[in-house]
């Protein structure tokens, strides 16, 4: 049989264990010791983890993958709609999917997402600014995650939507309120099938009235950048071959009813992701003194350091190779999706040796998969330079881990931040573009330190909570120095 850790409770298996903010960091502690492939129990669902890059390859890619779980997305339902209709990022219907998926990826080809990259400057400059500003008035210390958000929120705002939520301006901004601490919420209730129960039998419990208030919050706010996607004029954008995220999303065959949920799948999808991707790797790059410098130098070298800077250009973004491996290497050690997907086999199958009945939960959480010992070398440190190497020397070669399908030696993707298959990130060009951006723009017009509230590295890692992405408790508090 499968090896797989001791459950922490006859009754419910290892719920005691998934059932905390640090979910990912057991999946990744198990991984080290049984290896790619390990069994859970969560109350009555069996789990197979797997985290051997050949084996995921089976799980999510080859002959377009199995499918989503959909029965275990259906946490985020009441958050996506009121009438808890289904988004095409956890629709059970492989056809409302497949229609969604086909009429939005126009909006995220590379020449598409190219043409958000005046709004993204325009955001990232004015958000430099304010926060330039807070700097000479003393307040030097800024949380990045929340800074981040400002801009992605911004330029997701009129590309998607037709709307400036004017987050950059620091302004209050409702979205802030709502749907982080309700993400937090929705990662409880993912690991412990019991939570929704309590809130609906406790209605007056603070977190169940809250959680209530938070969710009511959304629907209006569907609501309205619903009413903005419908005021689109598609005779015009087709005159103008206009195919922004905003037209592409009011060109769905849909109603109301349904339009809603995809457009809260696109915000919640595409907004915070991005930005604790962000700030992760400024935190990064603010931990090395030895690679933040090795950034100056690139962005010195393209004209981009400092006050006499010469504006950025889209074209500078793959221009600056040392930039984007740390990014890379950022995204492999703090993968803001790092509780991965699941998937269910559709029919009997053959997986490492094993025997999986028909109906068997496959669990992929990306961080095992992207810093797992047995995947890569070194794989739990900051080693940006390793991107600048062959690629051989990106996985570990041993075959000493404590399981045959533990070890990876292989051909096969180890590197899927954005998962892959059918099911991969739409986003991702857009991901991309605006993280180099808001980088290049950050370092360039400011020296960054770790705030010593932050503590040490370690202290970091214990602070780590899974909210649906992954994100530091106390969020990415850097102190900031304008550049003379
Ligand atoms: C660094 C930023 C991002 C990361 C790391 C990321 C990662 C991912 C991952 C791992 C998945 C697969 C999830 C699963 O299988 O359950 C996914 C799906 C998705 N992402 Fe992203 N994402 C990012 C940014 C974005 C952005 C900017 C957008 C759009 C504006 C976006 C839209 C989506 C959508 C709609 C899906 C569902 C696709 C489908 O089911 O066909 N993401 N993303």
């Amino acid at each position: 049989t499968l090896p797989g850790p001791p459950q922490g409770s006859w009754l419910t298996g290892h719920l005691p264990q998934l059932n905390t903010p640090q979910v990912h960091r057991f999946c990744q502690d198990c991984a080290q010791k049984y290896g790619g492939m390990f069994k859970l129990r969560l109350v009555h669902m069996r789990l197979v983890v797997v985290s051997d890059p050949l084996l995921v390859q089976t799980v999510i890619s080859r002959g377009g993958g199995l499918p989503k779980a959909f029965r275990l997305y259906n946490t985020v339902d009441e958050l996506f709609s009121p009438k808890s209709i289904r988004a095409f990022f956890n629709t059970h219907s492989y056809d409302d999917w497949k229609v969604v998926r086909k009429v939005t990826a126009p909006a995220f080809s590379p020449a598409n997402v190219r043409k958000a990259f005046p709004v993204l400057l325009r955001v990232t400059n004015e958000l430099c600014d304010v926060l330039a500003g807070k700097v000479v008035a003393g307040q030097d210390v800024v949380e990045m995650s929340e800074a981040a958000m400002r801009v992605t929120l911004d330029v997701l705002g009129p590309t998607a939507y037709g709307y400036d939520f004017k987050a950059r301006t620091y302004a209050y901004c409702e979205m802030f309120e709502i749907i982080p601490p309700l993400l937090g919420e929705f990662t409880l209730r993912s690991t412990n099938p019991l939570r929704p129960l309590v809130h609906r039998c406790l209605p007056f419990l603070p977190a169940a009235r809250k959680y209530r208030q938070r969710v009511q919050a959304c629907h209006r706010w569907w609501e309205v950048l619903a009413k903005s996607v419908r005021a689109v004029d598609l005779d015009k954008a087709a005159a103008e071959g206009d195919t922004s995220l905003r037209v592409c999303l009011a060109q769905l065959p849909f109603d109301d009813d349904h339009l809603i949920p995809n457009i809260a799948a696109y915000l919640i999808a595409g907004f915070e992701t991005t930005a604790h991707s962000i700030a992760w790797t400024l935190y990064e790059i603010a931990s090395h003194p030895a690679v933040q410098q090795r950034v100056e130098a690139e962005l010195a070298a393209a004209g981009l350091l400092g006050p006499a800077a010469r504006q950025l250009e889209f074209g500078d973004l793959a221009a600056l190779p040392f930039l984007n491996c740390v990014l890379k290497e950022s995204m492999r050690l703090h993968p803001v999706a790092s509780t991965g997907t699941i998937r269910v086999a559709d029919k009997e199958m053959n997986l490492g040796g094993y025997r999986l009945a028909c109906g068997t939960l496959l669990w992929v959480p990306f961080i095992t998969m992207l810093t797992s010992n047995h995947n890569w070398e070194r794989g739990e440190d900051f080693w940006p330079e390793r991107w600048e190497m062959d690629v051989p020397r990106l996985v570990a070669a041993s075959a000493s881990g404590p399981t045959a399908v533990g070890n990876a030696a292989s051909p096969a993707k180890t590197y899927l931040p954005f998962s892959d298959g059918p099911r991969n990130c739409i986003g991702q060009n857009l991901a991309l573009m605006e993280a180099r951006a808001v980088l290049a723009s950050m370092v360039s017009r400011f020296t960054l330190e770790v705030a010593p509230e932050m503590g040490s590295r370690e202290d970091v890692r214990a602070d780590e909570v899974m909210k649906l992405t992954l994100q530091c408790g106390k969020g990415i508090r850097l102190k900031l120095k304008l550049r003379q």
